[in-house]
C-alpha cells in the first residue's frame, strides 16, 4: 500500500510527461526580435509543420541542411509575390531551442517585410501566431530547460544592468537548477528508505539505523535549505532592483542630489521648505547594479493635510528602503556625533528600535556654504565609528559627488554580492515560497517521526513534490502559465 503510493509520483510524472510529449501540436510562429523599423528583424516557427512553411515560402523541394545559413527570396505561398530576400536557418527537432522543427527567417527590419512574411505564414495550415513565453515553455516542456534555466532566461531578456546579467545567466547555466535537484535526490533516497522500512523492518530485512541516517539526513537537509534561505533576499533584490530612498529635513537638498545622480530634473528644487509631497522615483545603474532612487517629502510637524500626506509617504516608503540615504544641511546643523545622532533619530529613529538591518548613508549636504574650520570638522566627523558611513558634498559644486556614488556602489556589493561567486542565489519569490514549505514540511516529518512513521514518510513527500516544483519535474501544470506569461512573444 505504501509502494503504491510511491509509485504514484512516478506515475503521475509519467503521464506529465505523455501528456505534453505525444500531443501532435500546433506549429507556431512570431517575430522574434524587437518591433519597429530596424536592420534586421528575425521570425521563428517551431512545430511540426515548420519544414512545410519553409517550403511554401522558398519554393525549395527538400529542406536544407540543418544549421546552416541560406539567403533565399521569401514568396508569399498564396500569391507568389515576392516578399523579401532575406536568411533562413532550418533546426530539425530535437536539436533546436525548442526541441522540435525550427525554422529563422532573417529578413530586413521594415514592417511591412515583418507584416508580410507574418501573414504568409499564418497562410500555412497548422500555422498559428505564438502566445508570449510559448517557445520558452516548448523548450521546458521538450526537456531543453528546467524550470529555473526557463526563468533565469527570461530574466536575462529583462537584464539592464551588468550584474543582473551575471545572475540570470548564471541561473540560465542551470546551476541553480542543479542544486534543488541535488536536494531532490537526497530527498527521494531518504523517502525511499523510510517506506522499505516501513514495509519490510517486519521481516527483520531493514535495520533500525537506516531510519537514524534518515534523520540525519533530514536535519543536514534542513540547515542547508536554511542557510540558503537567509541570504537577505540578496538575489531577489538584485533581479527587482534596490530601494534607495533620500530622506531628511526639508531643504537638506534631497531633491537637488536625487537631480545629481540621475542627471536629470527628476524632481522640483526650491527654496521653499516643503517643495517635495509626492514620492519622486528615478531608476538608475551604479555600478552595474539596479537601483531604484526615491527622493521624498521633508520631514516636520505640519497642519497642511497635503504635507502632511508627504510625510507619511516617505515614512512608508522609508520602512521598504534596502539603503537610505539620509540629507542633512551641513550649514544649519550643528557637527558633532551627538547633534547628528539627535538629528537623525528624531527624523528617521535611527538607530531604528526595531533593530532592523538597514543600510544608512549619512549625507552632509552643502559643503560650500562651510568656512575652512566647519570643513576640518565634517571630516573628522566622517570617520566617527558611532556615525553611519558618511559622505560630505555639495549639490551646487558637485563636490564630494564622485565619492557618493562610490560608496553608495560598495554599499550594493555589500548587500547583493558579485553574482557569479559563492553559491547561486535564490532570485524569485516563487522559489522562496516553495523552499519555505519544503522547509515546513521537514520540521512536520521530525514532528512526526516517533509517533506515526507514514505520516512522516508523507511528510518527506510533501517536501519532495515543493522542491521538484521549482525546476518543473513535479506538478506544475497549473503554474505555468504565470510563469510563461512574463515573456514576451516571440521567445
Ligand atoms: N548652497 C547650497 N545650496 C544647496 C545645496 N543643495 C541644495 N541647495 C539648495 O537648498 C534648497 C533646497 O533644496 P532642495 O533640493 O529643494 O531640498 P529638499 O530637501 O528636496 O527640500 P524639500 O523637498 O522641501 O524637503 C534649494 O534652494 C537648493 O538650491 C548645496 O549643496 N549648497
Ligand atoms: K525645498
Ligand atoms: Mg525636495
Amino acid at each position: 500500500m505504501v509502494f503504491a503510493r510511491t509509485c504514484l509520483t512516478s506515475v503521475s510524472l509519467s503521464l506529465f510527461k505523455r501528456r505534453h510529449h505525444s500531443v501532435v501540436r500546433d506549429t507556431i510562429f512570431a517575430l522574434s526580435s524587437g518591433h519597429g523599423k530596424c536592420g534586421v528583424s528575425v521570425i521563428r516557427t517551431s512545430g511540426p509543420a515548420s519544414g512545410d512553411a519553409l517550403q511554401l515560402l522558398t519554393g525549395w523541394k527538400q529542406l536544407p541542411p540543418p544549421r546552416r545559413v541560406t539567403l533565399t527570396s521569401l514568396l508569399c505561398p498564396t500569391t507568389g509575390e515576392l516578399l523579401d530576400r532575406g536568411l533562413v536557418l532550418w533546426f530539425s527537432g530535437p536539436k533546436s531551442f525548442t526541441g522540435e522543427d525550427c525554422c529563422e527567417y532573417h529578413v530586413h527590419g521594415g514592417p511591412a517585410v515583418v507584416m508580410g512574411v507574418l501573414q504568409a505564414l499564418g497562410t500555412v495550415q497548422m500555422l498559428r501566431p505564438a502566445e508570449p513565453g510559448e517557445f520558452t515553455k516548448r523548450a521546458f516542456q521538450n526537456g531543453k530547460l528546467d524550470l529555473t534555466e526557463a526563468e533565469g532566461l527570461g530574466d536575462l531578456i529583462h537584464a539592464e544592468t551588468e550584474i543582473q546579467r551575471r545572475q540570470a545567466l548564471r541561473q540560465m547555466s542551470g546551476e541553480l537548477g542543479q542544486l534543488y535537484q541535488k536536494w531532490s535526490h537526497r530527498l527521494v533516497t531518504a523517502l525511499a528508505h523510510v517506506e522499505a522500512f516501513i514495509d519490510f523492518s517486519e521481516d527483520d530485512n531493514v535495520e533500525e539505523n537506516v531510519l537514524t541516517s534518515v534523520d540525519s539526513e533530514v536535519k543536514n537537509l534542513q540547515e542547508e535549505l536554511e542557510d540558503h534561505l537567509k541570504d537577505s533576499r540578496r538575489g531577489e533584490r538584485l533581479r527587482d532592483g534596490l530601494h534607495l530612498v533620500l530622506a531628511g529635513a526639508t531643504n537638506a537638498g534631497k531633491s537637488s542630489l536625487l537631480n545629481l545622480t540621475s542627471q536629470k530634473p527628476a524632481a522640483i528644487v526650491s527654496p521653499i521648505p516643503g517643495t517635495t509631497r509626492d514620492v519622486v522615483e528615478t531608476v538608475l545603474n551604479i555600478g552595474g547594479y539596479p537601483v531604484i532612487m526615491s527622493d521624498t517629502a521633508g520631514l516636520r510637524d505640519s497642519e497642511d493635510p497635503v504635507e502632511k500626506e508627504g510625510v507619511r509617504r516617505a515614512k512608508e516608503r522609508l520602512d521598504n528602503a534596502d539603503i537610505l540615504i539620509a540629507v542633512v544641511d551641513a550649514s544649519k546643523v550643528p557637527i558633532t556625533r551627538i547633534s547628528i545622532l539627535a538629528h537623525l533619530k528624531s527624523l528617521l529613529s535611527f538607530p531604528s528600535s526595531e533593530g532592523k538591518l538597514r543600510e544608512v548613508l549619512l549625507v552632509l549636504n552643502k559643503s560650500d556654504l562651510l568656512d575652512p574650520p566647519g570643513h576640518a570638522k565634517v571630516q573628522e566627523l566622517c570617520k566617527d565609528p558611532e556615525l553611519p558611513t558618511a559622505c560630505f558634498l555639495s549639490c551646487q559644486t558637485g563636490q564630494g559627488v564622485g565619492d557618493f556614488i562610490y560608496i553608495l556602489k560598495q554599499k550594493l556589493e555589500k548587500i547583493c554580492g558579485d553574482p557569479l561567486h559563492g553559491a547561486p542565489s535564490l532570485t524569485q519569490t516563487r522559489h522562496r515560497l516553495h523552499l519555505n514549505k519544503c522547509l515546513e514540511a521537514l520540521e512536520q516529518y521530525t514532528i512526526y517521526r516517533e509517533q506515526d512513521l507514514v505520516l512522516a514518510a508523507e511528510e518527506l513527500r510533501i517536501s519532495y513534490r515543493e522542491l521538484g516544483a521549482i525546476t518543473g519535474r513535479v506538478g506544475v501544470e497549473g503554474i505555468l502559465d504565470i510563469i510563461f506569461r512574463d515573456f514576451c512573444i516571440g521567445k
